[in-house]
């Protein structure tokens, strides 16, 4: 059976992205185009697993009036969910771009939610989770949240049999360690902060003491794969590559599920890693990607025939 994707993002945003022609702090910035999106980590990973072909179920506490937003621009984007209503105001995150520098971003910190909140969003991954599946949780936890939120929603997914990937950070990330999460990825400056490691790698080792895969994304330095036993492959990334960065690491965590769902190889899916987060570098808006420019990608890193296909495979199949 094909595995399926449910993404959990505890703290979804409204994502507006602001280019502008330049970035001098203390100035007005004279905004030349707008875009809004239903984002948050997760949102994001869930839009790019639908552009790949898959089969995804997204999963937010959404409430007020962005909230409302959130739920039909989620739906009019053509992402299933599940409604996970809570009482707090969701989020507005802004970035803003001007393609040369790196993003602006404004992070407000979102809503606090109840136990009675965080109890129904682990109940409807129960729900939602099938064995086999893929639970990908990813950015930020609200205001006030603990480690045994997270560890509720990984316990959810692995008693049903569902496989668990966390992206977080700070003490979420250390949490997902505790949890016994199967592949945990984080940035690189996230992961020095998290485990109080003098180097990444030594770091990486730290969070895969609970049996996770680690992958580190570095940008435009490529990424670096942890394996359980403790064996390190490296990937490159995808060479003269300029945009808006926004969202690519999530990008790149859907490109990693999605071949590591489908049993291939570790390095097939870090290649497929690198080429879905340049694809989203190459989109405005934070966290989409356009799925016509990934075999032109798939060259790009790999320049042989078919070396890259398993994911051109499943595309042309749905
Ligand atoms: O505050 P978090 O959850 O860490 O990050 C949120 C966020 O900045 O990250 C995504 C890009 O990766 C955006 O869609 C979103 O607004």
């Amino acid at each position: 059976m094909t595995a399926r994707f449910v993404t959990v993002t505890p703290n979804p945003a409204v994502d507006v992205t602001y280019t502008v022609d330049g970035q001098t702090v203390g100035e007005t910035l004279r905004v030349r185009d707008v875009r809004r999106l239903p984002g948050g980590k997760g949102l994001n990973v869930a839009r790019v697993l639908t552009a790949l072909g898959r089969d995804v179920v997204a999963l937010q506490p959404l409430g007020g009036d962005a909230g409302r937003w959130m739920t039909r621009a989620i739906a009019g984007a053509g992402l299933a969910s599940v409604p996970c209503p809570i009482e707090g105001e969701t989020r507005t995150t802004v970035a803003v771009v001007d393609g040369m520098n790196h993003p602006t971003l404004l992070a407000e910190p979102g809503p606090t939610l109840t136990s009675a909140e965080w109890s129904r969003l682990a109940a409807t991954v129960a729900e939602t989770a099938n064995p086999g599946d893929w639970v990908v949780i990813a950015g930020s936890f609200p205001p006030a949240s603990r480690a045994e939120h997270l560890e509720l929603i990984v316990d959810a997914a692995h008693d049903r049999g569902a496989l668990v990937a966390v992206d977080t950070s700070g003490e979420m990330l250390r949490a997902a360690v505790g949890a016994r999460a199967d592949l945990i990825k984080a940035n690189e400056g996230e992961i020095l902060d998290a485990t109080g490691a003098d180097d990444a790698v030594e770091g990486m080792g730290l969070l895969s003491v609970g049996g996770a895969t680690v992958m580190m994304s570095r940008g435009a330095d490529g990424s670096v794969l942890r394996e359980p036993g403790g064996s390190v492959i490296e990937q490159q990334a995808v060479p003269g590559i300029a945009g808006n960065p926004t969202g690519a690491g999530d990008a790149s965590t859907a490109g990693l599920v999605a071949a590591l769902a489908e049993g291939h190889s570790t390095p097939i899916a870090l290649a497929w890693a690198a080429i879905c987060g340049a694809a989203a570098v190459l989109r405005p808006g934070a966290g989409e990607i356009d799925p016509d420019v990934l075999p032109e990608l798939a060259q790009r890193l790999a320049p042989v025939d078919g070396a890259l296909d398993p994911l051109h495979q499943k595309r042309s199949q749905s």
